[in-house]
């Protein structure tokens, strides 16, 4: 499992850890592990030119200590510093290690340090103009756990002039908001962040996830004093834990029946790829009820599924059209547990309470809760949140990187997938498969987490690299779960 801390936790934990510990170790530890996973990056330290974006936090303290550790390793150091007040500890030790330090023009005019795009003296502008060779990486230092959303305007300065370099962030890429995953004005875009002690909630949700690039953890033994974990991302080993497996005297029904109420004469695939999803192989049955030219699709597709019935969970609304709401009261009917998915989610306060999945993509969600579609991909975080509260459900937001909201405001975040799985009718399968698991007994929080991982490591097992179409992703499932069974 993949945690994500709050920052009032972070520092809790670090607290108390520190309790345990001489004066400075954490943060040593901090950038002995930023330091390797820097000159991992570059392939080596000697010779490599590495800029540091220095802020007054902590943050720049483990830029200007790694830089440290770079520079003794034969790495040519070279500090900006964007505060007066940068880590005196760092600082001292990068000049000792024999790295360069830069710092804003406080003799200006004005008086102001920002005086100037970049407030460097005109003696530093001219040596900043001698150095023709770029930097191979630039560390982020510039706020970490302490910073607000959005960047000053020296740091953006900053960030132009070595527009084209790569970033690797400390801790978090500066400018998000750390415990949401939302973007500031301005923030910086990286290409690895290493982050310390646990991840934190922007590195695993979007739209900052994306600004965080690859994510390295480094442990510093914050482990211990830490709690349970508000935002969490299934890895496969969690998911094999979730699995359903037949008893071995298991029989279908035992196993969990699993109803399809999706697809309409206009929607015909909406129907056929739900069903492929909810014949992964996770329930002992599937059952479909639909329109008598969906249900001859269906037969002929999947000779096993069979008509209506007694099922242990309902997967309604894919292409179910102007039918959505009466669909949905039939099944809501069974009080069963239920997937309300596309059409159905205009209908989704029907639901309210009951053990369901609600699965909108940003524009489903937005017209549910009368916001617009660019406001909750812009906070998709707090969307999800707000809208498992409302509804009383869990709701699967879905996009690059799904959410899973239950009502009481755990998030489980998948990382799994690939863009090629932004493809018509991926959803209706995704749909299928987490009803497949809610029919199996799992909760709707596990079943939609589970579900999701699923769908999006079937979509990558199926693309290598490549297209795909939503029924390839439907066909991938009974062998990831065979090798997420047998690893
Ligand atoms: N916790 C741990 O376990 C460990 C933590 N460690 C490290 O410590 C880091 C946290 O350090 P921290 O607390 O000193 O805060 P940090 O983020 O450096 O800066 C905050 C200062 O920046 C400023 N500022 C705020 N927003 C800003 C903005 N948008 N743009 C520009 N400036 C902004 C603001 O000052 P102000 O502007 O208000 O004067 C504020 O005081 C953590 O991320 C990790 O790297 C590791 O060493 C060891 C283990
Ligand atoms: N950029 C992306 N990267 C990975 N997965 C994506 C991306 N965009 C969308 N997806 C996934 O693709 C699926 C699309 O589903 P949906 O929007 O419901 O399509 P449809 O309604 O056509 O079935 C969802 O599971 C979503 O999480
Ligand atoms: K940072």
């Amino acid at each position: 499992m993949i945690r994500a801390h709050t920052v009032e936790q972070v520092r809790e934990g670090e607290a108390a850890l520190m309790a345990t510990l001489p004066g400075g170790a954490l943060m040593q530890r901090a950038a002995y592990g930023l330091a390797h996973a820097v000159v991992d990056y570059l392939g080596g330290a000697y010779g490599r030119r590495v800029c540091l974006l220095v802020g007054s936090g902590d943050n720049g303290g483990d830029a200007l200590y790694a830089g440290a550790v770079l520079a003794r390793r034969g790495a040519y150091v070279e500090a900006w510093l964007l505060s007066e007040n940068a880590h005196p500890g760092g600082l001292a030790a990068l000049r000792q290690a024999g790295g360069r330090t830069r710092g804003l023009d406080t003799s200006s005019p004005s008086g102001s340090a920002y005086s100037t795009s970049l407030g460097w003296s005109s003696r530093e502008r001219a040596q900043r103009a001698t150095v023709s060779r770029p930097f191979d990486v630039v560390l982020d230092g510039i706020v970490g756990i302490g910073g607000r959303a959005g960047l000053k305007p020296e740091a953006v300065a900053a960030l132009d002039a070595l527009a084209g370099v790569p970033v690797v962030a400390v801790d978090v890429p500066s400018g998000v908001d750390v415990d949401t995953g939302e973007l500031g004005d301005s923030s910086v875009s990286a290409d690895v962040t290493v982050t310390f002690g646990t991840h934190k909630a922007a590195l695993l949700v979007d739209p900052a996830a994306q600004a965080a690039g690859a994510v390295h953890l480094v442990d510093i033994g914050l482990d211990p004093h830490l709690p349970a974990a508000p935002v969490e991302a299934l890895q496969a080993d969690d998911v094999a834990v979730l699995l359903p497996t037949p008893d071995p005297d298991a029989h279908k029904y035992t196993r969990g029946v699993v109803g399809v109420r999706a697809g309409s004469a206009t929607y015909p695939g909406a129907g056929l790829l739900s069903v492929a999803g909810a014949s992964c192989g996770l329930a002992g049955m599937v059952r479909y009820v639909g329109d008598r030219e969906v249900l001859d699709l269906v037969r002929a597709a999947h000779p096993e599924v069979v008509g209506g019935g007694r099922v242990q969970a309902w997967v309604v609304g894919s292409g179910s059209a102007d039918g959505a709401r009466g669909t949905l009261e039939e099944a809501l009917a069974d009080d069963v547990p239920l997937v309300v998915d596309a059409d159905a989610l205009a209908h989704a306060d029907l639901a309210r309470g009951c053990p369901a999945v609600l699965t909108p993509h940003a524009g489903e969600l937005a017209a549910m809760v009368g916001a617009d579609r660019a406001e909750v991909e812009a906070r998709p975080l707090a969307h999800a949140r707000a809208a498992a509260a409302t509804y009383d459900a869990v709701v699967l937001l879905k996009g690059r990187r799904t959410l899973v909201a239950a009502p009481d405001g755990r998030v489980r975040v998948t990382m799994s997938g690939t863009p090629w799985l932004a493809t018509a009718g991926a959803g209706d399968v995704l749909g299928g498969v987490v009803g497949a698991l809610l029919a199996s007994g799992l909760t709707p929080y596990d079943a939609a987490s589970a579900g999701s991982w699923l769908h999006g490591a079937a979509a990558t097992l199926a693309s290598r690299g490549g297209p795909v179409v939503a029924g390839d992703v439907a066909h991938a499932l009974p062998g990831l779960i065979s090798a997420l069974l047998h690893p």
